[in-house]
């Protein structure tokens, strides 16, 4: 990764403006090109107005009727000039920060969806990193964009004005100039620090989105009201958006010190100039004229320097932003690409091996697989079996190549899992996984999320909630395939307020089984305790079907009820990250190992419940 991190400030900032400039106007072209021709006008008029000034004054000293006719007519179109162009300016800025932001956004959805792997979402340095880059969006990069056409302005009225400054007095020219250094240095400190602060703060930001999100987020409603939380998330939002604000605070008053400072400077040498002026003036070195014409071309030029100091302030604010953005848009993948080329994927045909594969999720972590051999044979359902946290999904997540093992290797059909892109290993499997999700979308959407090229395949989306056993379910609902699954958002696409409906658990973990039943014909279906959230009939129900279907398919079943994984070819007990017994079911109650006892402790328990179920009837 790149120098910056959420807390550091991106190094070189300035080294991005090219990149910028040319992303805004690969973004608008045409609202870029207008906007410099407008910037061009309105850079000359500042300086056309002094000289306007100066000849009507001069012509009415004189009483020059003519000419003061002119010089006023003069004046007159100047200011409609300076009346309309802010208006046009406005729009076109506008317009180039929409587009720019729409291109800006792109680019970073577009890297971090392109992130193959688990572990960046993983790392709360990454979260800060990301939260700052998108500070770069939603037109906060304008200060850069119209800070560049606001420079040329002001570099162009700055020049004009000091021309004319230059003719009636170098010496003031020189003092004004100088005077800006001061303002210059010190706005840039200013940015600096405001970034470094707003960085600093990015945890504490994600923070308070954490908790203001609880605060609203229905799926907590209930425990939040059920063991009376509110408050302390309340507080805990409270202290979040306190500490933030004492950090603003604390900028906000250093700024406020540095600026007005910075005023009196500037008022100092305009007011010596002035004088300067007045005393000339008596002399008989200036016309009165020439007097208006040196206090119009000192405001201005003052004015203009501070516009530009505020314009490199605003640019190197963006462009301290934007120095997250690239850094996050510029981070590599985090799993390695395939070491050589890949032939793609061959289909399956002989099986899936785990050779010795250890892992754990960082460095300083314990070890959650510890040296694994096993084989998936091509056609066979192996099932996985163990204890809470012995690792059972973690390598059901290897498998998926979210993440690489940290030593030894998974093979497919003799194929290294590293040299094979992840999204081509990912076709060719359906995996549900235990913490399967629940979309805001339509149920028809919600299936169609398992292969979103049959969003449109309504008999396809339907056929998978047959297999799945949700067909009859969704068909009842009041919209049918169109209801939406959501309390909180309408339809997406019919002009409807009517309120969406809510699943029960069951009803979901069977459209989650639906989405993996959509993905029919992939080479490996992987299933993570599959029943975890249906009744006992449902259950055995869907265990009958799923034994149906994985018949003759190369398949990987996790289940906590080892009723359900009896039929497997091979049944594997992982054990602290070890495999601690393997064999079929007839071979493991043989062995009376861990397996026969849990069997025959889940079998009692089972019995027992029965037993007192009729004795109460
Ligand atoms: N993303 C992660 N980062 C760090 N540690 C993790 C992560 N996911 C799981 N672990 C740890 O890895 C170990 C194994 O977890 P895993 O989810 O693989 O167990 P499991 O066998 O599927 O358990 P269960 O039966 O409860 O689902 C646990 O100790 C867990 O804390």
């Amino acid at each position: 990764m790149s120098a910056a991190t959420a807390g550091g400030l991106p190094g070189r900032p300035w080294r991005h403006i090219a990149t910028v400039a040319l992303l805004a106007w690969r973004a608008a072209p045409g609202p870029a090109a207008c906007q410099l021709a407008v910037t061009l006008v309105t850079g000359l008029l500042p300086a056309g107005t002094v000289w306007g000034t100066k000849l009507l004054v001069d012509a009415l000293t004189v009483a020059d009727a003519g000419g003061a006719f002119r010089a006023a007519g003069l004046l007159a179109l100047l200011g409609l000039a300076a009346g309309i162009v802010p208006h046009v300016t406005a729009y076109l800025r506008a317009e180039l920060d929409r587009r720019l932001d729409r291109r800006l956004q792109d680019q970073l959805y577009a890297s971090v969806t392109g992130f193959q792997g688990l572990s960046r979402f993983e790392s709360p340095a990454f979260h800060d990193r990301l939260r700052m880059a998108t500070e770069a969006t939603g037109g906060a990069l304008t200060p850069l964009t119209s800070g560049l056409f606001d420079a040329v302005r002001n570099v162009l009225a700055l020049v004009s004005l000091l021309i004319s400054l230059l003719v009636l007095s170098p010496a003031m020219a020189g003092l004004v100039t100088a005077a800006a250094v001061p303002a210059l240095i010190a706005r840039t400190a200013m940015v600096k620090r405001r970034v470094g602060t707003l960085a600093g703060l990015s945890a504490t930001a994600r923070r308070q989105i954490l908790y203001s999100s609880l605060i609203t987020d229905v799926k907590a409603a209930k425990e939040v009201r059920m063991f009376g939380l509110g408050g302390f998330l309340k507080s805990r939002v409270l202290g979040a958006l306190a500490a933030a604000q004492e950090g603003e605070r604390r900028l906000d008053r250093r700024e406020a010190l540095t600026q007005s400072l910075l005023a009196l400077l500037s008022t100092a040498v305009s007011g010596a100039g002035l004088l300067w002026a007045v005393f000339a003036a008596l002399d008989g070195g200036l016309s009165l004229g020439d007097v208006t014409a040196f206090a119009a071309a000192v405001a201005g030029t003052q004015a203009a320097l501070v516009g530009l100091v505020e314009t490199v302030a605003g640019a190197h604010h963006a462009l301290l932003l934007f120095g997250y953005h690239a850094d996050v848009t510029s981070l590599p993948d985090d799993l390695p690409s395939p070491s050589r080329r890949s032939a793609g994927l061959p289909a399956l045909r002989r099986g899936i091996e785990l050779r010795d594969v250890w892992f754990r999720y960082d460095d300083g972590h314990p070890w959650v697989l510890r040296g694994v051999t096993l084989t998936i044979p091509y056609g066979a359902t192996v099932a996985l079996v163990g204890l809470n946290g012995a690792g059972k999904s973690t390598l059901i997540k290897l498998l998926c190549r979210f993440y690489d093992p940290s030593r030894g290797s998974i093979r497919w059909d003799g194929v290294d899992l590293r040299d094979v892109p992840p999204a081509e290993l990912r076709r060719r499997m359906g995996v549900l996984f235990q913490d399967y999700m629940c979309y805001d979308l339509t149920a028809a959407e919600n299936i169609a999320m398992g292969e979103i090229e049959a969003l449109h395949d309504r008999p396809r989306i339907e056929d998978a909630a047959r297999l799945a056993g949700v067909h009859d379910v969704v068909r009842a609902l009041p919209r049918g395939y169109e209801t939406m699954l959501s309390r909180i958002f309408f339809h997406e696409e019919e002009e409807t307020d009517e309120a969406g409906v809510v699943l029960s658990g069951g009803q979901w973990q069977r459209l989650a089984l639906a989405r993996v039943l959509l993905r029919e014909g992939r080479d490996l279906l992987v299933l993570d305790e599959p029943s975890a959230g249906l009744d006992a009939r449902a259950e055995h129900e869907i265990h009958t079907r799923l034994a149906r279907l994985r018949a003759g398919r190369t398949s990987l079943l996790v289940s906590h009820r080892l009723g359900a994984v009896r039929a497997a070819d091979l049944i594997v007990v992982l054990r602290d990250g070890e495999i601690a017994e393997r064999g079929t079911h007839d071979e493991l109650m043989t062995a009376g190992g861990g397996y026969a006892e849990l069997f025959e402790l889940q079998a009692r328990d089972y019995l027992a419940g029965t037993e007192a179920h009729e004795g109460s009837r």
